[in-house]
């Protein structure tokens, strides 16, 4: 019997743990043929395997449209295909499905025992509507309780819009419920990071965001984990990529250039007096904020640095990649105000130095190509440029004994006063359009209209100790800091 098997866990309970569970669940209206569920959370903490079939009922289609699907508890993942005679594409017309019968077939316990339990159906649960399935459905249920037990955890944010997606998962806007706080909440599969084998990069990327409090740095506001996911709260930057006001100008005038730069210039220095090497500056990775000022985020490749060790591996984007990273050498802080340089060069051209061709040419430009400045730049500019862009890192501008004063010392940078910058007392004169703290104007609609769903992540099969410690909260007193006009 299932209670011989599921220690503390009786029939019944294992049923209304169920029938609770979908109550509060909603399927999203796919596009395609398949639609995916996330049982995960729904079983539980349970010791062992539990294989069941699902059937699945579309009201505006007579019968069943899915065939019994078989499901273990260890594989979470859950695609029932909608397509076949039954119904074409045209089904995606139906906004609601009722999920009609669930049958706990087997258990298998944590030997690999099977044992059959006589089909328990567990009926007609709930028409379910077009909606947030997988937030929703996770924010109650075992996965949850994993993050709940460390302080704050998914139930605790709405989800109100997809605005990116990253390498392991999707970037959503959320708001902390029972107050006006927007942030926005990366989220990222453990499954793909082990299998990336990025673990040591994405909590060096938590506990890098919890070190760094700096004004042109996207502060983090809480980190937790589930089951199968982590998730960094941080906050909501709404005016756009860089990139993309780049794009929409072609390219910047030498005083908003100036601005960005220096911006970007005093987070790096920041980071280097804090022994953290960024290693993936790109127009993609600097945001706007409500006020116009630069924002760095994504320290999904930052590391912590010793001065006496070089660090060897190839990271970042190709364009953006020093000499000495390409050559794999072994690089060192260096290397971001190389990137700082090509940075500079893209906003004042409107293109990267190095393009055009594979990977391999790109880099061969980059080792060994002499840089081309254009004649309108001016010559102070030419100047930066050429120090920033110096292919020996030891004779690199902001590599030097003063380190990064040198930069700030730079004449391009005369007209900027440091320490009102700072303070975020200068202005830049572009101000992207902001109509408040939720507002998703400046995002691609690509992403702002994409539904709200999360993909369901198969459950990770290696060790999950992997991530502990995951959790943060920030303290209070730098919220209060941080909430003034611009965040
Ligand atoms: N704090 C934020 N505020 C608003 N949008 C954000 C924020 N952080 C990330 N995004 C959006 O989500 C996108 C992906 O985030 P991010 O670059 O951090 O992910 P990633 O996994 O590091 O991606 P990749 O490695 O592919 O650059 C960003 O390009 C941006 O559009």
């Amino acid at each position: 019997m299932v209670s011989s098997q599921l220690p503390g866990l009786t029939k019944t309970r294992l049923c209304n743990s169920f029938q609770n569970q979908l109550l509060s669940m909603s399927i999203p209206d796919v596009p395609s043929n398949d639609v995916e569920l996330d049982f995960s959370d729904v079983f539980g903490p349970l010791p062992t395997q539990v294989s069941i079939d699902v059937s699945i009922e579309d009201p505006e289609f007579a019968g069943p449209i899915a065939d019994a699907t078989e499901l273990l508890y260890d594989d979470p993942i859950v695609i029932c295909n909608r397509s076949h005679s039954l119904v074409g594409p045209s089904a995606c017309v139906s906004h609601s499905l009722k999920l009609s019968m669930l049958t706990i077939q087997e258990t298998v316990d944590s030997i690999g025992n099977v044992e059959s339990i006589s089909h328990e159906t567990v009926k007609e649960i709930k028409e379910l509507s077009v909606g947030d399935f997988v937030l929703q459905g996770s924010l109650k249920g075992s996965d949850d309780n994993y993050s709940r037990t460390q302080g704050v955890g998914l139930e605790d944010f709405e989800v109100m819009k997809v605005v990116g997606q990253g390498a392991f998962g999707k970037v959503f806007q959320v708001r902390k419920k029972g107050t006006s706080e927007v942030y926005a909440m990366k989220v990222m599969r453990k499954d793909k990071i082990m299998e990336k084998n990025h673990a040591e990069y994405m909590k060096a990327e938590r506990d890098i965001l919890t070190k760094i409090e700096h004004p042109y740095v996207v502060q983090l506001r809480y980190s937790f984990q589930t089951k199968y996911r982590l998730y960094l709260v941080l906050d909501f930057v709404n005016g756009g990529h860089l990139f993309f006001q780049l794009y929409h100008h072609g390219l910047f005038r030498e005083d908003l250039a100036r601005i960005y730069t220096a911006e970007i210039a005093l987070a790096v220095s920041h980071l280097h007096a804090n022994g953290i090497m960024h290693r993936d500056l790109k127009p993609e990775n600097i945001l706007l904020d409500a006020d116009g000022h630069a924002m760095l985020t994504d320290f999904g490749l930052a590391k912590q640095f010793d001065d006496n060790k070089r660090s060897n591996s190839m990271c970042g984007t190709i364009e953006y990649m020093s000499p000495e990273i390409v050559l794999g050498k072994g690089h060192d802080k260096a290397a971001d105000w190389w990137s700082v340089g090509i940075l500079l060069f893209e906003m004042l051209t409107g293109k990267p130095p190095f393009i055009g061709g594979n990977r391999q040419k790109i880099q061969q430009k980059i080792v060994k190509d002499k840089i081309k400045l254009p004649a309108f730049l001016s010559s102070d500019a030419h100047s930066l440029l050429k120090g920033l862009l110096q292919k020996d890192p030891s004779k690199r501008l902001g590599n030097g004994p003063q380190g990064s004063d040198d930069v700030k010392h730079h004449k391009w940078f005369k007209p900027i006063n440091w320490k009102k910058l700072e303070a975020r007392e200068i202005h830049p004169n572009f101000c992207p359009e902001v109509a408040g703290n939720h507002c998703i104007a400046n995002f691609d609609k690509r992403w702002t209209d994409m539904p709200l769903q999360d993909s369901p992540a198969s459950s990770p099969n290696t060790n999950s100790n992997l991530f502990q410690g995951f959790t943060y909260v920030r303290p209070a007193a730098s919220f209060l800091q941080r909430n003034g006009p611009g965040f």
